[in-house]
């Protein structure tokens, strides 16, 4: 049971819908590499059009730092959405203001509108009050379908909710009845795959992750910050020095809580980030000085894998390496194997979550052999340490 207002609560009929999506997706050469979170939201688009709702999609996309930048539009998402949503989507090139604002005038019953990045506005990330009262002037009731971007309270995902009457999406719904559902009382020993890029939004949580998990593998480019903790050279590698203390901590806590923490043995390194650059094995104390670690090694490959056979769950976010080039697709596409074979052959209940990892797993062809897959990453996170995520909180209320 939902404490929350659904679709099925709303009029929608003639009513302009402020839709939150999370068009957040994996892009490679201009085009979407995964359109996972596209497909997601689909049902709710086209359910409030069916109902004769005036569509306008709200969405960040990247995280620009300052202002409107091409690279950052959502311009370049539009023909993908329309062709999965089966519909024409309009858009406009600002999400307030007076492009915005003619736009949404111009809508009839049924049509969809996606604004342009709502990050283009330091206002979003603030939770702004006239930012929201801008937003707010352009739709009569809020629908959050973003589970993905949940843990964030901005002005489209947590702000927009006490001005306007708020439901969730289909997505939002499905997310949370599912991960309850699997995850609610998960049978352990509960393993934990954790790696990607996004090392200091994600570090703090392992804080908490530890004491609610029983091993916790760390991968990616998250591992390379708990190595350099330990005195260990990293070379040119994707690296948070600063947040040494943070990892050691998260170390400490781990040992207190008899959480086992798995990292690397060796390490897949190159001196180029491109696909086919040449590239070695060596143990992870003998990066050279001018390599990045792309991938870990065959070695530590072997050690996850004994690892998922000992587990019941495993729950997964961030891939092991840089797996959108080859070869340094190895372990993550390995790892992915192995535990989508445990599923089935094990009972093993597997579940990951986030955009990359979610595009890995289609990768590595294994995304329906899981257990469940989630369209979010760090809210998935931030949901397995049991924290409140502030926009589904406020549509509790
Ligand atoms: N060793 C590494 N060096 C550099 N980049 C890496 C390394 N390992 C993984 N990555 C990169 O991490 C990125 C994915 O990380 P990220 O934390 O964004 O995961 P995610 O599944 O998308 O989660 P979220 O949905 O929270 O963004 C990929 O683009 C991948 O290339
Ligand atoms: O990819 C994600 O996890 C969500 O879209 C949230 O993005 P953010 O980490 O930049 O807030």
């Amino acid at each position: 049971m939902n404490a929350f207002k659904t679709l099925d609560d709303a009029a929608l009929a003639g009513r302009r819908v402020l839709v939150r999506v999370d068009l957040n997706v994996p892009m490679e050469g201009g085009a979407v590499s995964d359109d996972t979170r596209i497909r997601a939201v689909v049902p709710t688009i086209r359910e409030i059009a069916d109902k004769g709702g005036r569509v306008v999609l709200l969405a960040h996309f990247g995280r620009p730092k300052d202002g409107p930048e091409a690279k950052f539009s959502l311009r370049q998402i539009v023909d993908a959405l329309a062709e999965r949503v089966g519909r024409p989507v309009a858009f406009a090139a600002d999400c307030i203001g007076p492009a915005a604002a003619g736009a949404v005038a111009a809508l009839q019953d049924g049509d969809i509108l996606l604004l342009e990045n709502t990050r283009f506005h330091k206002g979003e990330e603030k939770n702004d009050p006239a930012f929201v009262e801008a937003l707010a002037a352009l739709g009569d009731v809020y629908v959050n379908d973003a589970f993905a971007t949940a843990h964030r309270a901005h002005a489209s995902t947590e702000g927009l909710a006490h001005r306007l009457p708020a439901y969730a999406g289909r997505c939002m719904q499905g997310e949370i009845e599912a991960l309850e559902k699997a995850l609610g009382s998960p049978e352990r020993p509960v393993l934990a795959v954790v790696g990607g890029a996004k090392v200091s939004s994600k570090i703090d949580l392992l804080e908490n992750l530890v004491g609610k998990v029983d091993i916790l593998v760390i991968g990616g480019g998250m591992a390379n910050t708990f190595l350099a903790a330990q005195g260990i050279a990293v070379g040119k590698s994707l690296c948070e020095h600063d947040l040494a203390e943070t990892a050691r901590r998260i170390l400490d806590k781990a040992k207190a809580a008899r959480c086992d923490i798995v990292l690397p043995v060796d390490a897949v390194v190159a001196r180029e980030f491109k696909a086919g650059a040449e590239n070695e094995v060596v143990p992870v104390d003998a990066v050279p000085a001018d390599a990045m670690i792309l991938d870990v090694g065959p070695k530590s490959v072997a050690t996850i894998a004994a690892r998922i056979d000992g587990a019941r769950t495993l729950v997964w976010n961030g891939p092991l390496g840089a797996f959108e080039i080859e070869p340094f697709d190895r372990a993550t596409v390995a790892a992915a194997r192995h535990a989508a074979e445990r599923t089935r052959s094990a009972g093993l209940l597997t579940v990951a979550g986030g955009g990359d990892t979610v595009a890995a797993l289609n990768h590595a062809g294994v995304a329906e052999a899981f257990s469940y897959v989630s369209t979010a990453g760090g809210a998935f996170l931030e949901w397995l340490e049991g924290k409140p995520l502030p926009g589904v909180e406020i549509l509790r209320k």
